[in-house]
């Protein structure tokens, strides 16, 4: 597969993400520097490159899954918590389902256009079958434990068990975690933006259902509403079985399942960042982003009402830090 697969046009300059070996010294060096590195040779989960529909459907058990469905290709994730707190009329972009992994199979396979679209999106749990458990156990860990230590990550949260059908799209976001993201089956197109794009792709307030999600979309891009877009550029590579993507902490990434296979299945590693109780300057691209999130928290618990935000900031600034 071309690195960026060109037929897709972009408005925006697109670089590839470097491609390399897990022994390359410039792979580490990249991680280190928290840049996007695809890892070719990892090894991280070739247990899992088995783990099609049919024999995850078989062994992976009876316990119910988190499934979105989705009236369009997009998949745009909401925080339910805040929905009720300051946003009552929010309207849900997807209905979160919780059905058998059997039952999501059954969908896909019967799946015609015009229905919604499917994306299964379950933590890994204990729940999952001995087969599966197994294939979990003889993931890589040595490699991954001595690579996390290194970088001095946090522990290993969550691995997020991903099934989409082609062509489904997870919107632009970032996530505050350290990402290593394991292709399994079929294609993912990934195009990343480092942090400081944080004044160009206009993320949802931190109190909004869509906090971490970009308010644009870069495929229909509305320049007047979010100038700052034609300043964007990008990194991105497609992934395919047995690629490794790290994504770090606060780089946006836009995600989409391409339509060489029916479904993909992808495994994400999140953990927690490195803590950054040594505060180093000049500031990390990321840090301002910590620290911006931590001021709008304030404020809300501040003031309660969003619509007085953008007053109390032009107050406190205009004239006075120019
Ligand atoms: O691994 C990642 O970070 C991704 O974004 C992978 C992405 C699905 C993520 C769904 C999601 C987004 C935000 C919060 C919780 C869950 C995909 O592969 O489509
Ligand atoms: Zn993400």
């Amino acid at each position: 597969m071309a690195d960026i697969d060109y037929e897709t046009k972009y408005f925006f300059p697109v670089k590839p993400i470097p491609r390399l070996s897990c022994r390359d010294p410039e792979a580490l060096r990249l991680i280190s520097s928290e840049k996007p590195v695809v890892l070719t040779d990892a090894k991280l989960c070739d247990s899992a490159l088995k783990w099609n529909l049919d024999y995850l459907a078989q062994h992976i058990g009876p316990a119910k899954h988190v499934v979105f469905a989705s009236q369009c290709d997009e998949f745009k994730y909401y925080d339910e918590t805040k929905i009720s707190q300051y946003c009552p009329n929010f309207k849900r972009p997807t209905q979160r389902l919780e059905i058998t992994f059997q039952e999501f199979a059954n969908k896909l396979t019967q799946w015609n256009p015009g229905q919604e679209k499917l994306y299964l999106q379950q933590g890994l749990n204990s729940s999952v079958g001995t087969v599966i458990a197994a294939d979990f156990v003889s993931f890589n860990w040595p490699w991954l434990n001595a690579q996390t230590k290194t970088q001095g990550w946090g522990t290993l949260t969550s691995n997020l068990l991903l099934v989409a059908m082609a062509g489904n799209v997870t919107p632009v976001h970032y996530d505050e975690q350290q990402n290593l993201f394991c292709q399994l089956v079929g294609h993912k197109r990934c195009i990343l933006f480092s942090p400081d794009h944080h004044d160009r792709l206009y993320p949802h307030p931190v109190y909004h259902p869509h906090d971490r999600q970009s308010q644009a979309d870069i495929f229909k891009p509305d320049f007047d509403k979010f100038p700052g877009l034609r300043q964007i550029s990008a990194q991105s590579a497609v992934l395919g079985p047995g690629d490794v993507l790290y994504i770090p902490i606060y780089w946006w990434h836009h995600i989409s399942s391409l339509h060489n296979h029916p479904y993909t299945v992808s495994i994400n590693f999140w953990y927690k960042g490195a803590s950054t109780d040594m505060v180093i300057y000049p500031l990390l691209d990321r840090q301002k982003v910590a620290i911006m999130r931590n001021i709008e928290k304030m404020i809300m618990d501040a003031l309660k009402k969003p619509t007085e935000v953008d007053q109390f900031f032009q107050s406190l600034i205009l004239g006075r830090y120019t």
